[in-house]
């Protein structure tokens, strides 16, 4: 199987061409004023903050449970560099560049330009899909074996009539015309097996006669009922065949093309193969399927303070995000490159970005308006196209996604914080990818959540849950966990979901919007799931 193709030439680089929606091309003024606390933060979740979350679900206040006890959201807040961070080099760039990140007053305006340029969260998810279904799909024909897990590319249409043949449904008698039936025998040179599975055409029945037959055996021309071997009693010395019940015309016989007949659509394109639809395909005639290729990811960590192994000293931390995207990503059935970690190197960015043959790159980290947040500033500088530029959605509001070019990679700008990171996952790149895999957007569902969450007061909140079964007396219903702050992996871990909280937030007992995790549902045949 080669799905790769051959690495894209590097694009040419547009220079100082910001793409339509950069908050530098906006027209707003920046007022100039000092940092403020943005009036719509929400606060980090530890246990017992946020109303109703159960404090079964987390060990209570302990080692850690006070780190967060603050907002983290605040929009003056400076973004969270770590005290090692090195200066990314580009400290001294005039006052008057644009793009420059270094410039405070353009920080902060583009700051104040993300929460107005913010998408609804829903239409941010709907856009991503629309955009993954626009791309042209790669397609790869596989042989059955090979196909489980893909999405069919086009249509399974009937190779055949199925059944191809009347076929008996079950061991016993086929008979012509009323009873009793004369047996024949010698259709097998004696053996008395009579009409088996798996030959070719048997001679006709003449009226009055009965046969032998197998289930799955052709019936002979003439023949009008099946009489199951336990419904028949067979009078070897009279020849005779008697039946114990009333026979009905056509009983026990499966008719040609009962099932479908050659030509019929069985299954939809973006049907996921799975081993029932391996089965159907080998029966209806086919020995390979159109597949649509996986989608390719590219994965960027970006950062100066991130370790690759053991633990935090000096300001340094552990990349927790590497570890989990690939195979987050890999468990939807995707095909991803190890993450390469760039550190806040503008020109490592610059160049991933424009030597990706990958379908979809993402970047975790530095999508705010940080000293060395150069995200905004290179996409800018490639001009790429911005889809979207900041979702209405905590955590997780610095999101992005654009084209980097026409008809190339996507880029989805995963912000820094590992939940904010899940966030962007599940918004953007889930359903990015889904279209580019040619799959239909996931049905959403709704279950009643046992405890009552806080909204935020103008975006949607995504807060991990975890399911419990029904018992005699309540519904099947979701419990909302602890350790749900933007940079804290300890609730999503513990999940099984993500409850989707609008604003103004959900009441104890109410029903709320579940999105699955992916390893919720993930199919055990998927390849590289999980590996
Ligand atoms: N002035 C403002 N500052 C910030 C805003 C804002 O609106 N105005 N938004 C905050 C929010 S919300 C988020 S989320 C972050 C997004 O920042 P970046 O995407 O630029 O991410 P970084 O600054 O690089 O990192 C943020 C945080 O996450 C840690 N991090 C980064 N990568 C990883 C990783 N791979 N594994 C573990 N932790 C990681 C990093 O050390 C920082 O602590 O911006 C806020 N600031
Ligand atoms: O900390 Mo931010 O809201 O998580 O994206």
């Amino acid at each position: 199987m080669v799905e790769r193709q051959p690495p894209r030439e590097p694009r040419s680089v547009a220079q100082s061409q910001p793409g339509a929606g950069f908050s530098e091309q906006s027209p707003r003024q920046d007022s100039g004023s000092a940092p403020h606390r943005s009036p719509d933060h929400s606060p980090d979740q530890g246990p017992g903050q946020g109303s109703g979350l159960d404090p079964v679900q987390s060990p209570g206040p302990g080692p850690g449970s006070s780190v967060h006890q603050g907002t983290d959201h605040g929009a003056g807040r400076s973004p969270g560099r770590a005290p090692g961070r090195q200066p990314s080099g580009h400290s001294s760039a005039p006052e008057s560049d644009p793009d420059s990140a270094r410039d405070p007053r353009t920080r902060d305006r583009r700051a104040d330009t993300q929460r107005g340029h913010a998408t609804a969260w829903g239409e941010a998810r709907a856009l991503a899909a629309r955009a993954g279904r626009s791309a042209s799909p790669r397609t790869l024909r596989l042989t059955l074996d090979r196909a489980i897990g893909r999405v069919l590319a086009e249509p399974l249409t009937a190779l055949t009539d199925l059944p191809s043949f009347d076929t008996s449904a079950m061991d016993g008698w086929v008979v012509a015309g009323p009873g009793p039936w004369t047996l024949r025998r010698g259709e097998d040179g004696g053996q008395g097996l009579g009409i088996l599975a798996g030959h070719g055409a048997p001679a006709p029945l003449p009226d009055g006669d009965a046969v032998r037959i197998a289930t799955g055996a052709r019936i002979p021309a003439n023949g009008t009922a099946v009489i199951r071997s336990e419904h028949a009693h067979a009078d070897e010395a009279k020849g005779l065949l008697y039946a114990q019940n009333q026979v009905v015309p056509g009983q026990d016989i499966r008719p040609r093309g009962q099932e479908c007949r050659s030509g019929d659509q069985l299954l939809p394109a973006g049907t996921v193969v799975t081993p029932a639809v391996l089965g159907l395909s080998a029966a209806a005639g086919y020995d390979e399927l159109l597949t649509v290729s996986r989608p390719r990811v590219d994965v960027l960590v970006l950062g100066d303070e991130l370790l690759a192994t053991g633990l935090p000293h000096d300001g340094l931390i552990r990349d927790a995000l590497g570890p989990m995207i690939g195979p987050w990503l890999r468990a939807m059935g995707v095909e991803v490159s190890a993450p390469r970690r760039l550190g806040d190197d503008r020109e490592a960015l610059r160049h991933a970005l424009t030597t990706s043959d990958a379908d979809l790159v993402i970047t975790t980290g530095g999508t705010a308006a940080g000293p060395v947040d150069h995200v905004h500033p290179v996409l800018a500088e490639i001009g790429a196209e911005l889809l979207v530029d900041g979702v209405a959605v905590r955590p997780g509001h610095p999101m992005l996604l654009t084209r980097l070019t026409s008809g190339g990679p996507y880029l989805v700008g995963l912000p820094g914080n590992p939940l904010a990171a899940v966030s962007g996952l599940l918004t953007l790149a889930e359903p990015l990818l889904r279209g580019l895999a040619g799959q239909a957007v996931e049905d959403s569902y709704r279950v009643v959540v046992r405890d009552e969450v806080q909204g935020h007061p103008h975006d949607t909140r995504l807060v991990p849950v975890v399911h419990r079964v029904g018992t005699g007396s309540g519904p099947e219903h979701v419990v909302p966990l602890h350790y749900n702050g933007p940079a804290m992996l300890r609730g999503i871990a513990a999940a099984d979901g993500l409850a989707v909280v609008p604003p103004g937030g959900v009441r104890s007992g109410t029903e709320v919007e579940i999105l699955d995790l992916p390893w919720a549902s993930a199919t055990p045949w998927t390849e590289g799931c999980f590996t």
